[in-house]
């Protein structure tokens, strides 16, 4: 799968790069840029808020740009149709099979590994990475590698000789495939160029794969896989990191979606948790009306009482008796409680259906509050595995590698002294849930704004060989 996808991200990548010069249109090949470079560049809007409303998202160039995505995808099967009826390429060398069925990205790291362990023997490489990347910039070809800069050290030759013999080992190796001869540049950069018979030929073969699957190989095993993104939190304004965390999931889905494999996409809302008992405190304290449902406030009205319970929360002791009473009576099923919070949820949940209509992102809901029901087994089954302790009277696990700063182990707090249940326990129901129920598989986990410290230690995939049997996960 992997394979497949540097494939199609490569060749993505590799032909953005021809798009601003005339080659492109010599070639007739318009492909896309992955979109998690722009994802990226927004969050980095510097000194800006990082708050994403409705409204932003429809006057940004994000909705545009996913439109012109998408449509540049369906002219670039336009564009390969007209390639192969234009079907002009001849080719002189053919490019080795190899080149064809891994792509070009794959391929020219094979090569580069081949040759480094023939010029400088295997065991010098020692795990080498070959360092290949696309192009940093378009005058120097289309892929380039810089492995030779920090080789150089290891086998103490200069860089620029380790960059010649790559270089003369690479050149038969990557005929028909690149214009030889290959480029050696400033320091010790190889640079590739396509050959446009490569390029025109490789297209031919997406375009004429009679699966219609732009001969992306088939997966060797079909999985379900549980993709969990976007996650934003109930009462509160999307931000950035949930933006990306969408865009990113979604592009994931569609790739894996295309590939065949059967795609469950969860989005995780915080919708549970103290924060609702502080809300609905302040709420009923001060605008009672808009929890009988009355006059419902608007999201922004949300966020800005939200920031004044916590603000209260955080001034008033008395204050934040009750908003632990009412996070206990919500908990424990009041239907009053339950009313209130189910109107909070619906308030943004419609806030942010807009968000996904805008973007043409569709995920399944399954917040926090699903996995309430699961909490007490998970403790359970980690209590009767014996891998969670009691540490002051909260319940912990200690996992190898988690550790703090000063080199102690730092305990994953499961179940507070005081009965509660941390963010880290929905996430282990969660896993519980999704590899017992759905059947998951593989677990995928696209995190642009934080998850758990549980995720962060790696605990979904150990989570899952001790509940079950091994499970992929990236966190
Ligand atoms: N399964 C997860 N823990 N997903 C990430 C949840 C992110 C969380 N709602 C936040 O905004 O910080």
């Amino acid at each position: 799968m992997q394979r497949a996808l540097g494939f199609v991200l490569g060749a993505t990548r590799a032909s953005t790069r021809v798009k601003r010069t005339d080659e492109c249109r010599r070639r007739r090949v318009v492909l896309t840029r992955f979109p998690d470079c722009w994802s990226r560049a927004l969050t980095r809007r510097p000194g800006r808020s990082t708050l994403v409303s409705t409204e932003f998202v429809r006057r940004s160039v994000l909705v545009d740009r996913l439109r012109n995505n998408r449509a540049r995808i369906l002219e670039h099967r336009f564009a390969c149709q007209m390639t192969s009826e234009g079907g002009s390429a001849t080719s002189v060398l053919e490019a080795p099979p190899e080149a064809y069925s891994c792509g070009p990205l794959e391929f020219l790291r094979r090569s580069v590994v081949q040759v480094l362990a023939s010029e400088f023997g295997e065991a010098t490489l020692h795990n080498t990475d070959p360092m290949v990347t696309f192009a940093s910039r378009p005058e120097f070809g289309d892929f380039q590698c810089n492995v030779a800069m920090s080789l150089a050290r290891v086998v103490r030759c200069k860089p620029r000789e380790v960059a010649e013999r790559l270089r003369a080992g690479l050149e038969p190796r990557v005929a028909g495939m690149c214009s030889t001869p290959l480029e050696v540049a400033g320091p010790g950069f190889v640079n590739f160029r396509l050959c446009d018979d490569y390029v025109a030929s490789l297209v031919q073969r997406m375009m004429r794969d009679p699966r219609g699957k732009l001969n992306i190989p088939e997966p060797a095993v079909l999985q379900r896989i549980v993709v969990d993104f976007s996650s934003p939190n109930i009462a509160k304004e999307m931000h950035v990191g949930h933006l990306r965390s969408t865009i990113i999931g979604d592009t994931l889905c569609r790739v894996l979606e295309y590939l065949g494999h059967s795609v469950i996409r969860l989005n995780h809302v915080g919708d549970w948790g103290t924060q609702f008992g502080m809300l609905i405190a302040y709420l009923r304290e001060v605008a009672p009306e808009s929890l009988s449902g009355e006059r419902p406030p608007e999201l922004g009205d949300l966020v800005m009482f939200y920031k004044r319970a916590k603000q209260r929360f955080d001034e008033d002791p008395v204050f934040q008796d009750t908003a632990r009473a009412q996070v206990t009576k919500l908990q424990s099923g009041d239907e009053e409680s339950l009313r209130a919070w189910r109107l909070l949820c619906d308030l943004s949940r419609r806030e942010f259906e807009k968000i996904y209509d805008l973007l043409d992102v569709h995920l399944t809901e399954r917040g926090e509050s699903f996995y309430n029901a699961y909490l007490p087994e998970v403790i359970d089954r980690l209590e009767k595995q014996g891998l969670a302790q009691l540490d002051q009277g909260a319940l912990c696990v200690f996992l190898e590698g988690f550790m703090n700063r000063d080199g102690t182990p730092q305990p994953l707090i499961v179940r507070k002294r005081d009965g509660g249940y941390m963010y880290s326990t929905t996430d282990l129901a969660a896993i519980l849930y999704r590899v017992r129920e759905d059947g998951a598989q593989a677990h995928s986990v696209c995190d642009g704004c934080g998850t758990s410290d549980a995720f962060r230690a790696g605990f979904p995939g150990r989570a899952a060989s001790w509940f079950f049997r091994p499970i992929q996960s990236d966190a």
